[in-house]
């Protein structure tokens, strides 16, 4: 052993496997003491009269079956790495390499003192004894020591099937020799059970020389993932054929030490054949693109950085004239809805006139003006006079109004259109922005009013939402509810421009989405059928809205009404959520029987609707309706109804993911997507309230930001929290 040639760290780094040595196999899926490992390594590097000419010790871990991060087992075949199942299969195995590799790094001191290089692999096939042997085969071990945990009963096949020398480890973990000598099996790796594998050395720990080149490259792993590349699978390493068995005895040639590279199986960059210290990040671009997201590197989330990746410049751009809570927000990376625009600002000012403005606009609320009603309110059509006489008219005429002025509209004023009072919005606006509500300008009703179409003075639509019955509350009461509403300016959130009441009549004005709601394009035979990204962006778009609403406002909004309606489309097809925080002012029995029932698919089991828990619930009905094309609850044959959550958990629980894809798609979809999208609708759906997800973590779901799973509750997620909580054990 002492004869062994050492070499530097800098090599070690990005040595690709090595072939030869002693083998220690073992199952991955089951939990291992980290500190029986390192005894089978300080036996191997003692024992050199057994153990001879060792250059390579390899771990060689193998999985039959895994935990899918929602928490089910999965048996691995080669029919189930496809799609969802696949990608979970690489999680795993990624994961696991990684750990293994960390928890190793000590003892690789150990072993360059000696010469010897450690490496992990990790494979994945089945039968697991199949598996094992043919890929020892392939690694052309010199000694295979089966673990303890390994089947028993299984020795006897281990012996047969492998040719090189066999040792196990005992349960007093002493190594007992089972056969010291090689034999001809006639094995001749034909049965190529293997699935996929990943597999790195373990490196030195870093030197403090090597820390403070880490800190520079941020905080990726102590070594690089090297994956195998395949055209057909980038990251499936297909079982060494005989032609590769060539190409690395061609290498063998000019190398007679039995310190072997083993190019053909575990593929690098270019410059990795040649340069071991290439750096990490390199590396990485060699991954193919689509698989780049999925990427998991420990250590490099934090749950204080946001994923959102919006320029801070343009953010910064917009923020001169932002509220300064939306400024904070901003610094958290949301991108706040950039309502300083010169227009939305006009418009915005406009709208804050007198009450008198919005009965002129809508003909002093004329059915002519009428748009439409949710269960909150009547939405009319109106159009606004910029003339500063109307105004002045107006404010004289309606001193009620001028309640509102005790509670200052909490925006910057500077930018008062001159004809308007800047603490409200002008009744007389909204009347004559909607033609004074006339019928023509009917939008809808829904459960909290109805909606009316208008257009301001300055050419701004805007639709206008009439309550349709308001619980007893001065107006005073009543903007100082809806002025935080009014605050909450993000891309993804319809902007409330306006407010007014006049009498017990509760009017807001919101501005006017274009292509209509996500529950039209979703269910309307007039819609053409959403294409699968444009799906996928607005679900990840809704859920920033709404995160936005719960996490990033002064005081959080529950939205209490999430649901394709009110997720308004712009023409582009970026999701806006409207009608967000209303359910409060619905007072009547009748009107909340309505919107219950309206709601019923979109209710957690907890029955309840004013909290954030109950929202993300919703959220997850959503998720669900966009992967699926169905509706909350459908008819079923026999007058019966089903929810879509039974539905759509089930066939996530047999993880037959593809089955819940809107059949109007065919096979047009993203697996990888479709896998995040299901994921983050199971996680929403959880019966418990306090096992669903943050919306925070939501996103991060549904972007493939996966390492922040394990911030998700444990009984979810148990195997990457026990695996976090204990360094030693992993599983
Ligand atoms: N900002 C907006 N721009 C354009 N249309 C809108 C806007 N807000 C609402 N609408 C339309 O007005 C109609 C009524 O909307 P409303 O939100 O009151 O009812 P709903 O969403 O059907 O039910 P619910 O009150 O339960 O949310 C719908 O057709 C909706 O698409």
């Amino acid at each position: 052993m002492d004869s062994f040639v050492a070499r530097s760290c800098s090599t070690r780094r990005c040595t690709p496997l090595m072939l030869g040595g002693v083998v220690i196999a073992f199952d991955a899926f089951k939990t291992h003491d980290i500190d029986e490992f390192k005894k089978i390594i300080s036996d191997v590097l003692n024992r050199e009269q057994t153990f001879e000419e060792v250059r390579t010790i390899t771990f060689l871990g193998a999985l039959d079956r895994v935990l899918h991060p929602m928490g089910f087992k999965i048996q691995v075949e080669h029919k189930t790495f496809v799609g969802a199942h696949g990608r979970a299969i690489e999680e795993d195995v990624s994961r696991k390499l990684e750990q293994y590799v960390s928890a190793l790094q000590s003892s690789a001191v150990e072993c360059e003192e000696k010469g010897v290089e450690i490496q992990v692999k990790i494979i994945v096939g089945a039968p697991l004894i199949d598996v094992i042997v043919e890929e020892i085969s392939s690694l052309r071990a010199t000694w295979t020591i089966l673990d303890r945990k390994l089947k028993k009963e299984t020795r006897s096949c281990y012996l047969k099937n492998l040719s090189c020398k066999v040792a196990q480890v005992r349960d007093n973990l002493c190594l007992e020799i089972l056969r010291p000598y090689n034999i001809d099996t006639g094995y001749r790796n034909t049965k190529h059970k293997l699935i996929y594998s990943l597999g790195k050395a373990v490196p030195l720990p870093p030197t403090q020389e090597d820390e403070s080149d880490m800190t520079s490259t941020r905080s990726l792993p102590i070594t690089p993932m090297i994956r195998s590349r395949n055209p057909n699978n980038c990251l499936m390493a297909p079982p060494m054929t005989n032609s590769e068995e060539k190409l690395v005895s061609s290498d063998d040639e000019s190398d007679t030490s039995p310190h072997q590279e083993s190019q053909g199986e575990i593929e690098i960059g270019e410059e990795d054949k040649h340069d071991g210290s290439r750096q990490v990040e390199n590396e990485d671009d060699d991954v193919d693109l689509s698989y780049s997201e999925m990427k998991i590197e420990a250590g490099e989330y934090s749950s204080d950085t946001s994923p959102e990746d919006n320029d801070p410049k343009e953010e910064n751009k917009a923020g001169d004239e932002v509220d300064d809570e939306i400024q904070e927000c901003s610094n958290v990376s949301d991108q706040p809805f950039p309502c300083d625009s010169e227009k939305t600002n006009a418009c915005l000012e406009s709208l804050r006139s007198s009450y008198s403005l919005v009965q002129t606009a809508t003909d002093d609320f004329s059915f002519d003006k009428f748009l439409g009603e949710g269960g909150h309110e009547v939405e009319y059509k109106g159009k606004l006079s910029d003339s500063k006489e109307e105004s002045k008219a107006g404010e004289e005429v309606e001193d009620e109004i001028q309640e509102r002025s005790d509670k200052p509209f909490p925006r910057d004023s500077k930018k008062t259109n001159a004809c308007l009072d800047p603490l409200g919005c002008s009744y007389s606006i909204v009347q004559s922005a909607t033609d004074d509500f006339s019928f023509d300008n009917f939008i809808g009703e829904g459960g909290y009013g109805i909606v009316y179409k208008g257009k301001l003075s300055d050419g701004q639509l805007v639709a206008v939402k009439v309550q349709k019955e308001t619980k007893p509350q001065t107006s005073a009461e009543f903007l100082a509810e809806v002025s935080p509403l009014s605050a909450a300016r993000h891309a993804n959130i319809v902007p409330l421009l306006g407010y007014c009441s006049k009498g017990n009549l509760r009017i807001l004005i919101y501005e006017y989405i274009h292509n209509k709601s996500l529950e039209w394009h979703l269910f309307d035979n007039a819609a053409g059928v959403l294409e699968w990204s444009q799906r996928y962006a607005i679900a990840v778009g809704a859920a920033k809205g709404l995160r936005f609403l719960h996490e990033c406002c002064e005081s959080p909004i529950v939205h209490c009404n999430v649901r394709p309606s009110n997720v308004m489309l712009t023409q582009d097809l970026i999701p806006m959520l409207g009608d967000f925080g209303l359910a409060k002012y619905s007072t009547s029995k009748f009107d909340k029987q309505r919107n219950f029932l309206g709601n019923l698919g979109y209710v957690a089991p907890e029955g309840s609707i004013g909290c954030v828990k109950a929202d993300v619930y919703a959220f997850g009905i959503v998720l669900a309706q966009l992967v699926s094309g169905r509706k909350a609850v459908d008819a079923v044959p026999g007058d019966q109804q089903q929810s879509i959550r039974e539905w759509a958990l089930s066939l996530i629980e047999s993880l037959a993911l593809d089955d819940l894809v809107d059949p109007r798609l065919g096979a047009a979809y993203c697996t990888y997507e479709l896998y995040n999208m299901a994921r983050a609708a199971y996680s929403c759906l959880q019966t418990a309230p306090l096992s669903r997800p943050t919306l925070t973590e939501i996103v991060c779901i549904l972007e493939g930001e996966n390492d922040h799973l394990r911030h998700v509750s444990s009984n979810l997620y148990p195997m990457i929290i026990r695996a976090e909580d204990c360094s030693l054990l992993i599983r």
